[in-house]
């Protein structure tokens, strides 16, 4: 082992002590915590957040965070951006992208020593789903222009959401993707994917692993570039044939991960919906959750 890996390995390793884990015992007996093609998802329970930690922390990695808020939904940034700076990789060097119509609304929030905020100025579209799908193709340049150079990993969320508990590194991979709260103990078939062959979103019936809401999107620069960059292009195809799809990028980014599979997944956890109430047993505790929003006054054409 070269020196200055022994010298950072002496600064933490006893850390790295935990409770044995034993194989005959699984952490989580009631939930999946590995697909088929062998990626873990990640719930509570299966990993311990000090070894994670130390294991990320000596990597001096920075996370690029995109975030949109456009039109009215600037509003929802500070409670974003305060409640991240709580839980959401907390101790890391966060580096938030915030795009918006609306520079001078966005929020003087306090950040923690080695995180900033970058704004950059974009378009209003008069459609609700053009803001959302266009986010594709802006994320797509934003990776180009800097982010390649400025992060080594990037996480693209929702802005009408709050973080309640931590969402740390054990979300760090090459291509991550988060299930969908609202689908995961539906068949495949019932899957709001796409299902018309003419769309590049389409999803025939028997296949498709797992549907992933589009509010969470990462991994390593260069994967979610790829991401990004075919997801537009097929959106613009689409577009050129007159056709929308079902869920706009949503549809895309899962007819994508149907052919790229992701190598993490998040449990519903990572991406929760306050609309869906009571948590049930699975979920030990919810993360990051949609909030309620009033989508006829927010939304431009709703
Ligand atoms: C449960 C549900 O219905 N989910 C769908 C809905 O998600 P959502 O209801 O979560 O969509 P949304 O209204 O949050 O829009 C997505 C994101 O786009 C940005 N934004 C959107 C509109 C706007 O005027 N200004 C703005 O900044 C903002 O960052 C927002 O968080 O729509 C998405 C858009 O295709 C996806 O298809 C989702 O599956
Ligand atoms: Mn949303």
């Amino acid at each position: 082992m070269p020196d200055d890996m022994l010298q950072q390995n002496k600064s933490f390793c006893f850390r790295l002590q935990y409770g044995q884990s034993w194989l005959l015992t699984p952490l989580r007996p009631d939930v999946l915590t590995v697909t088929p093609w062998l990626a873990p998802i990640v719930w509570e329970g299966t990993f311990d957040p000090v070894v994670i930690d130390n294991i990320y922390k000596p990597l001096n990695l920075t996370i690029a965070t995109t975030v949109f808020a456009v039109g009215k939904y600037t509003r929802f940034l500070r409670d974003f951006l305060e409640t991240a700076e709580q839980h959401y990789m907390v101790g890391f060097k966060v580096h938030y992208y915030v795009f918006t119509d609306l520079p001078e609304q966005v929020p003087a929030v306090t950040l923690a020593p080695g995180r900033k905020l970058s704004i950059t100025r974009v378009p209003k579209f008069n459609r609700w789903q053009e803001i959302s799908l266009r986010r594709m193709e802006i994320i797509q340049t934003a990776i180009e222009e800097r982010i390649h150079k400025e992060a080594d990993y990037i996480y693209c969320l929702d802005v009408d959401m709050k973080f309640h508990n931590r969402w740390g590194p054990e979300v760090l991979d090459t291509l991550v993707a988060a299930i969908h709260p609202w689908f995961y103990q539906f068949d495949r078939k019932k899957f709001s994917y796409e299902r018309r062959p003419a769309s590049k979103a389409y999803v025939p019936v028997d296949q498709g692993d797992f549907y992933y809401m589009a509010a969470v999107f990462g991994g390593r620069i260069e994967d979610v570039h790829k991401l990004t960059k075919t997801c537009r292009e097929h959106l613009e195809e689409d577009k050129k044939n007159n056709l929308e799809a079902l869920w706009q990028e949503e549809s895309h980014f899962n007819q994508y991960l149907v052919y790229q599979k992701p190598t993490k997944l998040l449990s519903p956890e990572y991406l929760w919906d306050d609309l869906k109430g009571r948590k049930p047993n699975e979920i030990k505790l919810i993360r990051f959750s949609a909030i309620i929003k009033n989508k006829a006054e927010v939304r431009e054409n709703a």
